[in-house]
């Protein structure tokens, strides 16, 4: 009886993560986009399955492995090592669910409650000694739109963050389901745009009335509680966040260069530059593009400094006066006369369309 129980539940727990890799899988195809090479990575031996019992889905993941693979970086690895334990074993690390320049994240399930979570393990890198600040900044901000923190552990080999897992995948993969850079429309209708927006906002108001700057805002690091339309947004990611004192100036220049303000690329700026990050997504939402685009990176940063984007052609037209005016005082040149988080969440235009249903 028990060892049916047992099987019932392996049985689910395969189930769903072999969903959740072709899922992943599917969404990459469909894109085309992993442009990071990323493996994606089931731990067989974590179910704890037979040699028999393992024949068939093995078969499975073989063939979608040579129907997808076509080339090496894109194959999907089938692990045979149990990853590192985390917490003495406290949660079971299911599989990988996404990977960054630092840390890798897994799915992951407290033995205890059986609930879900994601688990960021960010190996101990002298280049990046703020693992530790980016649990703080989670320990401190408690917010709505911000992914909540469960446990995390810092020890000689690693930092380990385990925290709310969002399902939804990211505001990035979301835009380019949507057909950014492909279409010439809004990816989103104004009131969802307004919502999203909204979201993000709250997050850098609540970030910078605690004297945080997120510094790294871009829709990567938001991402979706779960696949519906008006699903909640959430903040992740905070490696590169920094406290700040009124008046301080700082000169890091992280790397998402098609989200960084021009003081930013001048490498003398303040917290207002997360505005202007988030006017980059809400210029996306609307213009279905990105605001300021070159083939080199040289280009790219002389087209942002000067600051000019396109607000007549295609979408545009049909996008209100009230959403250009936004956009035009978010991405604002001179970060003195840049909109605070507060100015954004009280224009005509947030305060309208966030009310609406945001489905409609
Ligand atoms: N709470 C979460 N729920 C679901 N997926 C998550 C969660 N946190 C992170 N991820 C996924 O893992 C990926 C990597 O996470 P994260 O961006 O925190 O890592 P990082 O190493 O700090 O990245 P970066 O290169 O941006 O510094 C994310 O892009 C996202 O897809």
């Amino acid at each position: 009886m028990k060892q049916t129980q047992k099987s019932g539940r392996d049985q689910q727990r395969l189930t769903y993560g072999m969903d959740l890799i072709e899922k992943k899988m599917k969404q990459t195809q469909k894109s085309g986009r992993d442009q990071q090479g990323r493996k994606y990575v089931m731990d067989l031996e974590f179910f704890e399955f037979s040699k028999k019992k393992l024949d068939g889905p093995m078969k499975r993941l073989s063939s979608m492995d040579l129907e997808f693979g076509r080339n090496k970086d894109e194959k999907l690895i089938i692990h045979s090592q149990k990853p590192e334990k985390v917490f003495d074993g406290k949660y079971l690390l299911v599989c990988e669910i996404g990977r960054g320049a630092f840390g890798i994240v897994y799915y992951c399930i407290d033995k205890n409650t059986k609930r879900a979570f994601a688990c960021k393990y960010i190996p101990k890198n002298p280049k990046h000694p703020s693992a530790v600040h980016e649990i703080s900044v989670m320990a401190n901000i408690r917010h709505p739109n911000v992914v909540s923190l469960k446990d995390s552990r810092v020890d000689e080999k690693s930092t380990q963050i385990v925290m709310e897992l969002c399902q939804g995948g990211d505001l990035l993969n979301r835009m380019g389901d949507r057909g950014l850079s492909v279409t010439c429309k809004s990816l989103f209708s104004e009131p969802i745009a307004a919502h999203i927006l909204k979201s993000i906002v709250e997050v850098v108001k609540e970030f910078h009335e605690h004297g945080v700057m997120l510094r790294d805002l871009n829709p990567r690091n938001f991402v979706f509680v779960d696949n519906r339309d008006n699903s909640a947004l959430k903040a992740i990611d905070f490696g590169l966040s920094i406290d700040f004192k009124p008046g301080q100036r700082f000169s890091y220049r992280p790397a998402c260069t098609h989200f960084l303000a021009p003081e930013v690329l001048r490498q003398n700026y303040g917290p207002e530059a997360d505005i202007w990050s988030a006017g980059v997504i809400l210029y996306m939402m609307l213009g279905g593009r990105f605001p300021f685009f070159a083939k080199d990176a040289k280009s790219l940063e002389a087209q942002i400094k000067y600051g000019f984007v396109d607000r007549i052609t295609n979408p545009w037209p049909r996008v209100s006066d009230s959403a250009k005016n936004l956009v035009r005082n978010m991405l604002e040149v001179d970060a003195s006369k840049r909109f605070t988080a507060e100015q954004v969440l009280n224009h005509p235009w947030l305060l309208v369309n966030a009310k609406k249903n945001p489905t409609s």
